[in-house]
């Protein structure tokens, strides 16, 4: 057997998450796992005190034995209490004596966009989209303005639930320095990880794409560019182009949601929310 394997098992055996059942600070009953992740696993617990259902993250057990696992662990979880919104899950305070690989937060019930669009086949129209996305952008609004920047702003890190939306998933959230970032140039830029305003941004961009398409029918085998797949209305594609930096890039999340409230189609959008 090859060393990968000896240690993919030996992951397998120490990261195996709580069986269903499982009392965790004698007060949550572990439900369900909810995703098992690269560096935690997700659960839905019940609170026995309130009889709430909670989403409880544990840091991996190969991850807690490392300085880095653990500080990045320690930071999602300040950085949830600094920001304290309503769109985010709040984290519940936890028992002083037990050791901190341990995040219990606000259960949000409903469906990831990666599910929605996925699993369930949702397909948005334009007009949803972009009635979608500016919801998104006034969040992430909320969340530059308490000077953090998320960095991950992907489909399955944003939660529909009802008629209003969560963003979840701060593990890879910074703090910002000041209120707009200096952009690093050069070729290997990662734009989606720079601690800089527009990496949620070019996210963003992302995210938008990925609700457009929900309705996309290929014409050919041949893939081609967004641009000349998907028939848009001249206004989003101009934005979309500036989200992902192929024009001038939006500065803050308050130039995105002025830009789309002077967006013509988007007048009935903006005036109801
Ligand atoms: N507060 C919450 N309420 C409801 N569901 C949640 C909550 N937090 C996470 N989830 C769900 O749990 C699953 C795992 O999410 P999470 O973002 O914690 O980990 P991940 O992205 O899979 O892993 P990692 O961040 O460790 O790489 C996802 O399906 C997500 O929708």
């Amino acid at each position: 057997m090859n060393f990968h394997w000896t240690k993919t098992i030996y992951r397998f055996i120490v990261d195996r998450p709580l069986p269903k059942g499982y009392l965790l600070f004698e007060r949550y009953t572990i439900a369900e796992v909810l995703g098992m992740g690269s560096y935690g696993i997700t659960y839905r617990a019940i609170d026995y005190m309130t009889g709430n259902h909670v989403a409880v993250k544990q840091l991996r057990r190969t991850k807690s034995w490392t300085e880095e696992g653990r500080k990045t662990f320690d930071k999602e979880r300040q950085l949830l209490q600094q920001l304290s919104l309503p769109e985010v899950p709040a984290v519940h305070p936890q028992s002083p004596n037990e050791h901190s690989t341990f995040l219990v937060m606000d259960y949000v019930p409903g469906k990831n966009f990666e599910d929605l669009i996925f699993s369930e086949g949702k397909v948005y129209s334009e007009q949803d989209a972009m009635s979608i996305f500016y919801q998104v952008v006034k969040i992430v609004q909320k969340i530059h303005g308490k000077g953090i920047v998320h960095r991950d702003l992907r489909i399955p890190n944003i939660i529909s639930s009802g008629s209003r939306l969560y963003i979840i998933d701060f593990g890879l959230a910074c703090k910002l320095s000041g209120k707009v970032q200096v952009k690093p140039t050069g070729k290997h830029r990662n734009l989606m990880r720079e601690v800089s305003v527009t990496s949620d941004f070019y996210a963003l961009g992302h995210f938008l794409l990925f609700l457009l398409y929900s309705g996309y029918e290929p014409q050919s085998k041949k893939e081609n560019s967004w641009e000349e797949e998907l028939s848009l209305s001249p206004d989003v594609h101009g934005m979309l182009r500036r989200l992902l930096q192929i024009d001038e890039c939006f500065t803050s999340a308050e130039e995105i949601i002025s830009h789309i409230q002077s967006m013509q189609n988007c007048r009935e959008i903006t005036k109801t929310m």
